[in-house]
């Protein structure tokens, strides 16, 4: 399979307003054909982790028969939260692309998903992919809410992303303050989350995406896989298996046939962003994916 890649902006909003496109020379004809969306990690904040951190695993995936389905893949970048501290590249107060504070995040990945979904017209028919906060964004997407303390209405959901068929998160964050209480003994966790966040915990709990009712948002979610490897020196097990357990209180099933179904996949010998490194284990689990949905 022949795919060539650009990055283009999807809003004037910053320099971060941008993604990348990887799309087919030739583009596969069955009407089950798939997108793949993928959400990058860095703790809302994290100037070195880009779009482009997921193409070892792209590279994996389109070597692999499963790439024969893929209609196009998209790998978003999105504005940050300050990062006055970074130790070669701290934000700057009058930077528009590293002054992102929630609902910012989540409002640029749905303008990015809308403005694929407007050009390429596949509405459900994507894959969500999310690593470590890139998990927790993918969620929110599903989750649908009007994002904010005073649940504002933002213009990119009130023009309405379709959810896609199925949510891939890995190494993910899915409940905040559970989250920040497990690492209290590390200042630099709470001190993200109040980055992207502000301290306000209700405002946490509400961008949470563990205890959602799925049923009401999201009907065409047809499967959810939780990717976690046990080796995860930054985001333990402890998230994961939160997440997992309120899918199953949700009525997500685990064998392969159900409606609506969940999977986990242990992962072993990789820690937080060797994930995506090494890319090759997450590709298999993406392909196995596209198997049963196309
Ligand atoms: N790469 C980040 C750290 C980071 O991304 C992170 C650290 C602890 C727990 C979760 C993290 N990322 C989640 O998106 C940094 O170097 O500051």
């Amino acid at each position: 399979m022949s795919f060539t890649s650009t990055t283009i902006p999807y809003s004037t909003l910053s320099s971060l307003n941008n993604l990348t496109l990887h799309l087919p020379t030739s583009p596969p004809q069955s009407a089950q054909s798939i997108w793949l969306i993928c959400i990058r990690g860095g703790a809302w904040c994290d100037p070195f982790i880009t779009s482009a951190c997921f193409d070892a695993t792209i590279k994996h995936l389109l070597s692999s028969s499963p790439a024969s389905h893929i209609s196009g893949i998209a790998s978003l970048n999105y504005r940050l939260s300050p990062y006055p501290s970074h130790p070669t590249d701290p934000s700057s107060p009058h930077d528009p692309a590293r002054n992102a504070k929630h609902p910012d995040h989540i409002t640029d990945v749905l303008t990015a998903i809308l403005f694929l979904q407007d050009k390429y017209k596949f509405g459900d028919r994507y894959i969500l992919i999310g690593h470590s906060c890139g998990a927790t964004l993918a969620f929110q997407v599903a989750k649908k809410r009007y994002w904010g303390k005073q649940y504002e209405s933002t213009e990119a959901l009130e023009l309405n992303v379709e959810p896609p068929l199925a949510i891939i998160g890995v190494e993910g964050i899915y409940d905040l303050p559970t989250f920040v209480s497990e690492y209290a003994h590390e200042p630099f966790y709470r001190g993200f989350v109040e980055h992207a966040f502000g301290r306000d915990e209700a405002v946490w709990k509400e961008a949470s995406v563990a205890d959602v009712d799925w049923e009401e948002s999201w009907t065409d979610g047809r499967e959810v896989v939780i990717v976690h490897s046990e080796d995860d020196k930054l985001v333990s097990l402890k998230q994961p298996e939160r997440m997992w357990k309120a899918l199953g209180e949700r009525g997500w099933k685990d064998d392969e046939g159900a409606e609506r179904r969940r999977r986990f996949v242990k992962l072993t010998g990789l820690d937080h962003d060797e994930v995506w490194e090494d890319g090759k284990a997450l590709a298999g689990v993406i392909g196995e994916v596209i198997g049963r949905l196309t």
